[in-house]
């Protein structure tokens, strides 16, 4: 053998994960442009986030993420002292990301999402993506009884008052955001001839297009969602992110948006989902081919 050649350790199943995992909310991140959302143009319709801080709270949730991997290895089923553990774990993590934005939610929703992904693809024993969602599915309606009593999020306050599912239905749904929409659009688009960037925008607007994202919400109450989910529908049916005219009805979207100050954040962790999705199969496949 060339001794030149550095001999590069195979990495273990959790290892993978969390690279998929920190990748994907990467990838998510630098995707430009993204209306109203971070990304390499600036902070879209956030005060206190910048793409830097976006890289950061991701790199630091590789641990989180490896951990959560690891622990469903070891439980090896859906239990309810799994869905413990990864509660206590996310809350670790939440906590890890606070110390690393000086206080910001960058993505709270995505260690929820991708916390629950990377633990059911550590359990399956074949690469299909609809059985680990469907896992993860599983986990997301099991309850956590150490739950801490603590202030209402924006996420509970906006489904008391809109009566919309938010972060945890979508979980418990398994993911139809990513899989029914983001998922099939970025394939759609790919096959459509769209550049890569192109197809990931796309995605994101499919999943704009039906999500109740409770930020939004949050910021912009009924009128803001309304805005997110017509604007991004208008952008697909004039041909997508990659047509003149789309692009058009893409900078008019973003306008509107930061006009009521509504950032679609819940949509962009369901982006990260769908980009990790996407490449969760040949992952495990090829993990399961090398055993
Ligand atoms: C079950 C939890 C997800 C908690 O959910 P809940 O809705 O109660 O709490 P929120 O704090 O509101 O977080 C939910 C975040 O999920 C994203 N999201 C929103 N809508 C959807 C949707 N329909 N489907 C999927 N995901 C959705 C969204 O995250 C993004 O927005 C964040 C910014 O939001 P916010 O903090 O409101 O920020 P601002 O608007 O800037 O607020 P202000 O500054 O004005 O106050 C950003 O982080 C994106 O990620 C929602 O924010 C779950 O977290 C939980 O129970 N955790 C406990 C630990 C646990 O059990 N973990 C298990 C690990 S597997
Ligand atoms: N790119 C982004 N901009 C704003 N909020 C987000 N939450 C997750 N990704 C985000």
């Amino acid at each position: 053998m060339n001794a030149q050649i550095a001999v590069r350790p195979r990495l273990s199943v959790a290892e993978q994960l969390a690279d998929l995992a920190v990748e994907a909310l990467i990838d998510e991140a630098e995707l430009s442009p993204k209306p109203a959302l971070v990304d390499r143009r600036g902070s879209g319709a956030h005060l206190d986030l910048s793409l830097e801080l976006m890289h950061a709270s991701a790199c630091s949730l590789w641990s989180t993420f490896h951990a959560m991997a690891a622990a469903g290895q070891a439980a090896g089923q859906v239990d309810v002292a799994l869905r413990e553990t990864l509660g206590r774990l996310g809350r670790d993590g939440e906590a890890q990301m606070l110390a690393v934005t000086g206080g910001v939610n960058t993505h709270r929703g995505a260690i929820w999402a991708l916390g629950l992904l990377v633990t059911a693809a550590a359990q399956v024993d074949r690469p299909a993506i609809g059985a680990v969602a469907l896992r993860a599915a599983r986990l997301a309606c099991l309850k956590d009884r150490h739950v801490p009593a603590r202030a209402p999020s924006n996420g509970e306050r906006v489904r008391q008052r809109y009566g919309v599912g938010g972060a945890r239905a979508e979980a418990q749904a398994g993911f139809p955001g990513a899989l029914h929409h983001g998922l099939p659009q970025l394939q759609r688009s790919r096959a459509a001839g769209a550049g890569e960037s192109h197809a990931r925008l796309d995605a994101l607007l499919a999943i704009m297009a039906r999500l109740d994202d409770t930020c939004v919400l949050h910021r912009a109450g009924v009128e803001g969602l309304s805005c997110m989910q017509d604007g991004a529908r208008a952008v697909l049916e004039a041909g997508g992110s990659a047509s003149l005219a789309g692009r058009r009805r893409l900078k008019d979207l973003e306008c509107h948006l930061l006009r009521l100050n509504a950032s679609p954040g819940g949509a962009a962790d369901l982006l990260a989902v769908t980009l990790f999705l996407d490449r969760l199969e040949p992952t495990l496949r090829a993990q399961i081919g090398s055993l």
